[in-house]
């Protein structure tokens, strides 16, 4: 008899319930068993919590039978664990009808459990709605919730069954090191930060515990389309999860979830706030394993993606402790996780978070190796996006049917692929003209006007958490499995391209649309229902790019994203690192590419932000502009570096600074005096004017009159021939090497991306102030800026090569001629012979 045996646990009013068994002989032969069980004072089964022991119960009262019952009842549950029958069979002729002795058996003797995977069985339906339970979901009830250490295994068989759940759940044989060190410090009842880098596989370090207890484990995530995305990925992997909006309106998942419906509740952070009291009520009845604070970096204001609901968090350190709730044991523990936190950050959310005094850090490497990190020089506007595109067309073009026409002007509504969303996201008007070097777009024709919200040009700074129409969902672990990646393995792979502006999302993605390329826009503005589609063709690997602005990507987990491309500054290197983050999670090497104009400094996006938080804002746009700008060290190390890991003695071997090499050093000896001289002379005049002047009104105006790096650099070009082919550009990135050198520091009170306002540091002033032949050279890399100053007309950085110039007639014809858009035009002095062959060539 026997190989399925299902077991529904109905909660009657009154503290009574009653098991139905549901035997199911030889899949055919059906033959139920009720059992009314009274609750007694010394058998208080509460609510739903059935128990291990009600199992053994069970097996022993079917035992007195004299029927085998009891065996069939364990062999059904280790079944329904993912055993084979032949194991489980094998298991309880050895040991006897217990489900304890039974796993122990097979755990000690032979782990190999089935790769297939073994979902609960879907065929009795639970009564009044309420989910079947299994009697392992329950297993460790009892009157008062259990720790979550005291799974009925020893310390060392927790890790054990943790591989054993994630081999049957998710596939993988084994857990990674720092996934078992945040389980460990889980089972130890620790709190506990996890920093791992992205695609490192933080997620299972919260779900597995659901899995290993039975008890519901409460995740806090910041946007509705990635909770959606993780529930969809369990319900593949066969467990229970729903998410709760802040938004919603069907309060029946609510409902069920708070009754301990799901393994796996994801929740943001408003909505679990308002839920305090229903959780506690969950937490003494099916128990509450752990709360996990996903993308924690959010909860701090120095980290680039704050949500000030985060910070409120505290109230889960707050109300689920031991203290406050006499039925728990112990404080709930707490897992944070993160893959973008500085260790300003880190600190700041151990105390925002009111986490325990001594939480376990689990660190690990933040370094992708698979990530190949370049920064290109573009103006990022529409008149380079042939040019900086061709690549990437051409790349999807080799592999996309003839039916996307390479014909720029080909009609938008012939596109088959992209659904009606498509047409509109693709005839979104063109964007203005941004700058002054933003030239027309004469490839594109006029297009008809949309609403207002397209033509909205700003950026997503602020996502809202509902960013989806989706305001609750739940996935009972059995739904259908097509919403999910499907041919992650297809040739070219996906790319996403986040661009600071919404306006830009459309316009690149109508431009890519127009070359042939199944793209799609992406901005928090775009209906949500459009958003949700662009989503699923996503995954659905329909898409072959996403434009987007940071309101895409936050943790999402998709194998095949070949290339992340930035086009235009981000705003910070976590904001950055994070979202190259998302190319190569399927370990192969994939391509993350910064366009940026590296003639301009980069601005902060409009935000709401205090004082403190601009400046804090400044200084993270200046890490970002300084790792492009750097020459000589690998991007890679830079990124890891920025996060606080020591990655001194390697490199990637993968970047473009590795592969091609930094430039050739240079010896700026004379232009690094010379600014220096420049700039402590301004400085001491300064001092010798304000000491001999009491007037407030002309010390005011003194300190209004501070220069800044743009007129200490006319200066110098006034009054050193040799050094006039140098621009701007070359004197900003020498400015910035100045001050990493400790020589140089910023005058103003406001922040800025690199010093504006430079005043001399002492050591700066020994430098300028040094006798010549003490000085012996100053070699350096160049920086991005001094190499593209020089690529365009070309300048001279010693005075040797610039004294040669001036015999070549080419160049000389060019210095004179030169054009200098920060300068007025120049008075010329006929007196001198410079002056005379200037008038001559300007007429
Ligand atoms: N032990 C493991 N063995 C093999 N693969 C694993 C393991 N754990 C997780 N993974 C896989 O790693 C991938 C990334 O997982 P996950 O989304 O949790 O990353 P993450 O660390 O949260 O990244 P992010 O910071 O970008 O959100 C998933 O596809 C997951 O299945
Ligand atoms: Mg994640």
């Amino acid at each position: 008899m026997h190989d399925f045996i299902k077991t529904t646990y109905v909660l009657t009013t009154g503290y009574k319930f009653r098991v139905h068994i549901f035997l199911l002989e030889s899949y055919l032969r059906l033959a139920p068993v009720s059992l009314h069980l009274g609750l007694t004072n010394d058998f208080q089964i509460r609510k739903l919590n059935c128990s291990a022991q009600l199992t053994e119960k069970i097996s022993r009262s079917c035992a007195m039978d004299g029927s085998n019952l009891a065996s069939d009842v364990v062999i059904a549950e280790l079944v329904s664990m993912g055993f084979e029958i032949s194991e489980a069979r094998k298991a309880i002729k050895e040991v006897g009808p217990s489900l304890n002795n039974a796993i122990d058996f097979i755990l000690g003797g032979c782990t190999k459990v089935s790769r297939k995977r073994a979902l609960p069985d879907t065929g009795a339906q639970s009564v009044r709605g309420m989910r079947q339970s299994s009697i392992m979901d329950h297993l460790q009830s009892s009157k008062k919730p259990a720790s979550p250490v005291s799974i009925p295994y020893s310390n060392e068989d927790w890790e054990v069954r943790a591989n054993m759940l994630l081999q049957k759940h998710f596939g993988y044989p084994l857990l990674k090191r720092f996934q078992r060190e945040a389980l460990g410090a889980w089972i130890a009842q620790k709190d506990c930060l996890v920093l791992a880098a992205t695609g490192s596989g933080k997620s299972l370090c919260f779900q597995i515990p659901a899995l290993l207890t039975g008890k519901v484990v409460v995740v806090i995530s910041p946007l509705i389309s990635l909770m959606h995305d993780q529930c969809l990925k369990l319900a593949k992997h066969g467990v229970s999860a729903c998410f709760l909006g802040s938004g919603q309106i069907d309060q029946s998942v609510q409902q069920k979830a708070m009754r301990g419906m799901y393994e796996i509740i994801y929740v943001c952070p408003e909505t679990i706030l308002r839920l305090i009291k229903p959780l506690e009520s969950l937490a003494e009845q099916r128990g509450i394993a752990l709360f996990a604070i996903d993308e924690v970096h959010c909860v701090s204001k120095w980290g680039h993606d704050f949500r000030p609901d985060y910070r409120r968090l505290s109230a889960l350190r707050e109300n689920f402790n031991a203290k406050k709730l006499p039925f728990l044991e112990f404080d709930i523990p707490i897992m944070a996780l993160t893959a973008t936190a500085t260790i300003r950050v880190r600190e700041d959310i151990i105390k925002s978070l009111h986490m325990s005094e001594d939480p376990m850090i689990v660190l690990t490497s933040f370094f992708r190796p698979n990530l190949r990190f370049s920064v290109k020089h573009s103006r990022t506007c529409s008149s380079s996006y042939e040019k900086d595109f061709r690549d990437l067309i051409d790349a999807y073009s080799n592999n996309t049917s003839q039916k996307y026409s390479k014909k720029t002007n080909m009609p938008l509504e012939n596109m088959s692929v992209g659904t009606s969303s498509r047409d509109d996201i693709c005839n979104g008007e063109e964007r203005a003209s941004e700058s002054e070097e933003d030239d027309e777009d004469i490839t594109t024709p006029k297009r008809r006007k949309l609403s207002v919200e397209y033509l909205e040009d700003e950026s997503d700074l602020l996502i809202d958490v509902d960013d989806f129409d989706v305001t609750c969902g739940e996935f009972d672990g059995r739904t259908s499995t097509k919403d999910l990646d499907v041919c992650e393995g297809k040739t070219e792979g996906l790319t996403i391209i986040y661009v600071p502006t919404r306006k830009e999302t459309l316009s690149i993605a109508k431009y890519l649309c127009r070359c042939g390329v199944k793209a799609a826009a992406y901005h928090a503005k775009l209906p949500k229902s459009q958003l949700r589609q662009v989503h699923k063709e996503f995954h659905e690997n329909a898409l072959q790019v996403v434009v987007a602005t940071i309101a895409f990507g936050m943790g999402i987990d998709k194998l095949n994203v070949r290339r992340i491309i930035h086009y235009g500054w981000p705003q910070s290197l976590e904001a950055y690192y994070q979202e190259a983050g998302r190319a190569g999670r399927d370990g192969k090497l994939a391509d993350c590419v910064l366009f940026a104009n590296l003639s301009r400094m980069p601005s902060l996006l409009p935000n709401r932000r205090s004082e403190e938080q601009t400046r804090q804002a400044y200084k993270m746009l200046s890490d970002c502009f300084r790792y492009a700008m750097r020459t000589s060290r690998c991007r890679a190390q830079m990124l890891v570096q920025y996060f606080g890991e020591d990655f001194s003695d390697d490199s990637c071997h993968l970047c473009d600074v590795c592969v091609k090499g930094p430039p050739e050093q240079q010896n700026l000896k004379d232009e690094a005096r010379i600014l220096m001289q420049m700039i402590a002379a301004h400085y001491d005049k300064r001092r010798c004017m304000e000491s001999s002047y009491d007037d407030d009104d002309y010390n005011h105006n003194i300190r209004m009159e501070k220069p800044n790096v743009k007129m200490f650099v006319c200066r110098i070009q006034e009054q050193n021939q040799q050094l006039e082919t140098t621009d701007l550009l070359w004197w900003r990135g020498l400015v910035r090497i100045l001050e990493d050198k400790g020589f140089l520091r910023e005058g103003d009170d406001k922040a800025h991306v690199q010093i504006k306002y430079p005043e001399p540091t002492k050591l700066g002033l020994e430098f300028a102030f040094a006798e010549t032949e003490m000085v012996q050279s100053f070699n350096v890399w160049p920086e991005a800026d001094m190499l593209l100053s020089k690529s365009r007309p070309k300048s001279y950085s010693s005075f040797v090569e610039w004294g040669k110039g001036w015999a070549d007639p080419e160049i000389r014809k060019r210095r004179l001629s030169r054009n200098r858009p920060w300068k007025q035009p120049r008075r010329t002095n006929k007196q001198t012979v410079r002056g005379r062959l200037a008038a001559k060539l300007s007429k």
